[in-house]
């Protein structure tokens, strides 16, 4: 018999599910990390002034040996993620192609600890990286507040934290999700019934909370000013970063090297995205929805991530290499759990009369409930596709119009072309961010996919593991039909 995953054994809360219980650490409290904390107190002011990545040269390489505590190793985490993207993409300054050797040596090193890639990811920005106003209080968008940010604006923080408050809900839908694998188990389709409802009304509220992001977080700044940041080193040659980055004192090459091992030792990422949430990769998991699409990750791009080189893999295979290495059994745990789906499957193939003795009611009441998790999942990421197309896809193809101050970004149509630096002391020619829409006219997400094709199919794949009668062409249509008009005129693929 499969086992059913304890949420406990994989650093995961029935309270809280993915985020710590008890709350990320805000500081580290060991003075030896007092230098890294100082940066911290003024990453965002000293980002402004063009002075972080002179602050951050004049570190010196701290172990990480003195990281005694999970806690402790994911705040450390947290620094070494954003000293990272703030040092590459920078503040109206040239990209830099390489990360030096006090912030790559440690962050490469924790990385390896907790089992991650050593860049910004969900993790580092969202799970661990929010607070409680009030102690005593809910975890809930009223009470949350996020502890770092690139640029302190309140859009940004409130990205992160609708982001927060969906993995907020992650204790609830995974209890759900655990008592329905018990109840299978048990053969007890009322259960079942109860705990698929359950989930389902979870996600319904995952979809409430995502739409809050209109109230509090600009398109515009988000596009041009907040997502800069979280961008990774994978599909960017037109931002400055045709190689990817080289991680100075993990990575070096002899000085004799020629160009071809030097960027042969370049890494490559994606950047951080909700995408590496493994609370929405725990609904697929256990609905049994299952996903091909590979936005466009070519073999050879998984390279430096803990998967093997070479292999062609899914957007979604791809992103639980960003997840902590816990949070990524967890997934390949549920894997292995009973399937939800197969017992739904067989009580609705075989009926009155099976060895479940299952009657006509029962047997629809738990299709219902089934297909109403995967209706609720697609209308999720209906209204997700819709949200990426008022942050990604419009301001991309409206331009730097409308925006008063200087971009950070190489992104526009008009952008210069890029002078790419081969000294590695020296930073490339290009400011901030990846092109993101191409010369076809085709929008990119943060981890190079193509977007909104891409994000239909994830959604498709979803509705195509319905076990009642399939979708038709009509509800297909109608799918569509939620996505804006710039999206179904074709204007972006
Ligand atoms: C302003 C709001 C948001 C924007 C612009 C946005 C953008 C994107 C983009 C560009 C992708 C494609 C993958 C990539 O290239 O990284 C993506 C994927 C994804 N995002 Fe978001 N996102 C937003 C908010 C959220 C939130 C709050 C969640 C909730 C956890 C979320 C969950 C996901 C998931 C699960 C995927 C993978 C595709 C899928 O499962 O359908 N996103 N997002």
């Amino acid at each position: 018999m499969n086992r059913i995953p304890r949420l406990e054994d994989f650093g995961i809360s029935t309270e809280t599910g993915f985020l710590p219980p008890n709350g990320p650490l805000r500081r580290l409290l060991n003075p030896y990390y007092e230098p890294w904390e100082y940066i911290m107190d003024d990453l965002k002011e000293l980002l402004l002034a063009g002075k972080l990545r002179q602050k951050i040269l004049q570190l010196p390489i701290l172990e990480i040996s003195h990281l005694k505590t999970e806690a402790e190793q994911q705040r450390g985490f947290v620094i070494l993620s954003m000293f990272t993207h703030g040092f590459i993409w920078g503040k109206n300054e040239p990209v830099s192609q390489v990360l030096p050797p006090c912030v790559a040596v440690p962050f490469t090193r924790l990385a390896s600890i907790l089992d991650m890639s050593p860049v910004l990811c969900n993790a580092s920005i969202v799970i661990w990286n929010w607070r409680l106003l009030d102690r005593d209080g809910p975890l809930d968008l009223s009470n949350l507040a996020m502890m770092h940010t690139f640029t302190g604006s309140h859009d940004e923080a409130w990205f992160y934290l609708i982001t927060a408050a969906i993995e907020a809900q992650g204790g609830r839908a995974l209890t759900a999700v655990v008592n329905a694998m018990k109840a299978v188990v048990d053969n007890s389709p009322g259960k079942v019934v109860y705990w698929l409802q359950k989930l389902s009304e979870t996600i319904q509220k995952l979809e409430r909370i995502l739409v809050q992001m209109y109230d509090k977080c600009d398109p515009y700044l988000f596009y041009w000013k907040i997502r800069t940041y979280l961008a990774g080193w994978k599909n960017m040659a037109e931002a400055g970063l045709p190689h990817g980055i080289l991680y100075q004192g993990v990575d070096d090459v002899k000085p004799y090297a020629d160009q071809e091992e030097l960027y042969s030792r370049y890494r490559k990422y994606a950047g951080g995205s909700a995408g590496q949430s493994a609370l929405i990769h725990s609904l697929d998991v256990a609905l049994g929805v299952q996903h091909t699409a590979t936005g466009d990750s070519k073999p050879g791009d998984a390279e430096n991530t803990p998967l093997k080189k070479n292999r062609p893999v899914s957007f979604f295979a791809e992103m639980r290499q960003y997840m902590p290495g816990k949070h990524r059994r967890f997934l390949e745990a549920l894997e292995n759990a009973p399937s939800i789906r197969q017992y739904v499957q067989d009580m609705s193939v075989n009926g009155v009369g099976n060895p479940h003795e299952i009657d006509d009611f029962e047997q629809e009441e738990l299709l219902e409930a089934f297909d109403g998790c995967l209706e609720q999942l697609k209308l999720f990421r209906n209204a997700h596709i819709q949200m990426v197309t008022r942050y990604i896809v419009i301001p991309a193809k409206k331009g730097q119009s409308g925006m008063t101050t200087p971009l950070n970004v190489g992104g526009a149509a008009d952008a210069p072309k890029t002078t790419i630096s081969t000294n590695l002391n020296k930073p490339s020619n290009t400011h901030g961010i990846a092109r993101t829409v191409n010369k076809e006219d085709v929008v990119r997400g943060t981890g190079g996919t193509d977007l909104i094709p891409f994000l239909k199919t994830a959604r498709d794949e979803t509705t195509e593991c319905k076990v009642g009668p399939t979708t038709t062409k009509s509800e297909a249509k109608d799918n569509d039909r939620q996505v804006p008009n710039s999206v179904r005129l074709g204007l972006i693929h």
